[in-house]
């Protein structure tokens, strides 16, 4: 790899970036996503399953949360991770927090949903932290379109919690979608819609941009002239 491409993003996210890569949580190719529209790149947050690979990302979610709380006086109790892929990352975001800062964190706790409700032992659709009166961050792996993410605020509001911030390892940078999709006008992404109706500051660690810098001068040019042709189709208006 040439330390040119390297040098284009800050040196964290290119150590993300070739973990992601090496992990194969990164690749490229044809993917239909869960908006329906066809992508030629695809981040995976499902094979995050090995331990080096888990510690790498819930490093990087927990290092970017603890920065950021510092710098702008973010408080929060609960990270709540939406089913299925949030599950894991927030469970391991919030012990990574902890090692960081065990009196700061040392209480912070974890959250998730259940895709379908229980309807015995403990019942319910939560497991771990209860959200009633808690300040909750939201961990999640990728933002598309934001219907996952809207999934999940509703489920906090529901239970009674404050979201405070949304925490997200990949931001697609996508316009939100239209009835015809491809209508050429330009829109705002998901994300920069949830920040402004919400106030909250929503985070992530790698952008559609950060990959695009990263794979020039890779020589990996039919990839990069694709993701280059997929976001001038989809890039949000933010
Ligand atoms: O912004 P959106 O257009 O909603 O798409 C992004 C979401 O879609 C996927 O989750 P999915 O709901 O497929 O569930 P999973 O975690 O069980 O894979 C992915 O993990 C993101 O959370
Ligand atoms: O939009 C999606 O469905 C999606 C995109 C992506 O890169 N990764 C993912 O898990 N889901």
């Amino acid at each position: 790899m040439s330390s040119k491409s390297q040098l284009a993003i800050a040196p964290y996210k290119a150590e993300f970036l070739k973990t992601c890569l090496e992990g194969d949580v990164l690749k490229f190719g044809t993917f239909t996503l869960k908006s329906k529209r066809i992508s030629p790149y695809f981040f995976n947050a499902g094979l995050f399953f090995r331990a080096d690979l888990l510690h790498s990302i819930s490093f990087a979610y927990a290092n970017a949360l603890a920065e950021y709380a510092a710098s702008n006086s973010l408080e929060f109790d609960v990270l709540f991770g939406p089913a299925y892929k949030g599950i894991p990352l927030a469970t391991a975001a919030v012990d990574k927090l902890a090692a960081i800062d065990r009196a700061k964190y040392g209480r912070t706790s974890y959250s998730f949903n259940r895709k379908e409700a229980k309807d015995h032992g403990e019942g319910g659709s939560i497991v771990g932290a209860p959200l009633a009166g808690q300040r909750v961050v939201i961990v999640d792996d990728v933002i598309t379109a934001g219907t996952a993410i809207r999934e999940a605020i509703e489920i906090i509001k529901r239970e009674g919690g404050t979201l405070v911030g949304i925490l997200v390892a990949f931001d697609r940078q996508e316009k939100t979608p239209s009835l015809t999709d491809d209508d050429g006008e330009p829109r705002p992404s998901a994300i920069g819609e949830v920040r402004k109706q919400y106030g909250i500051p929503v985070l992530s660690i790698l952008t559609l941009d950060d990959v695009i810098e990263f794979l020039k001068g890779l020589g990996t040019e039919e990839d990069l002239k694709r993701l280059e042709e997929y976001r001038a189709k989809y890039k949000a208006s933010d």
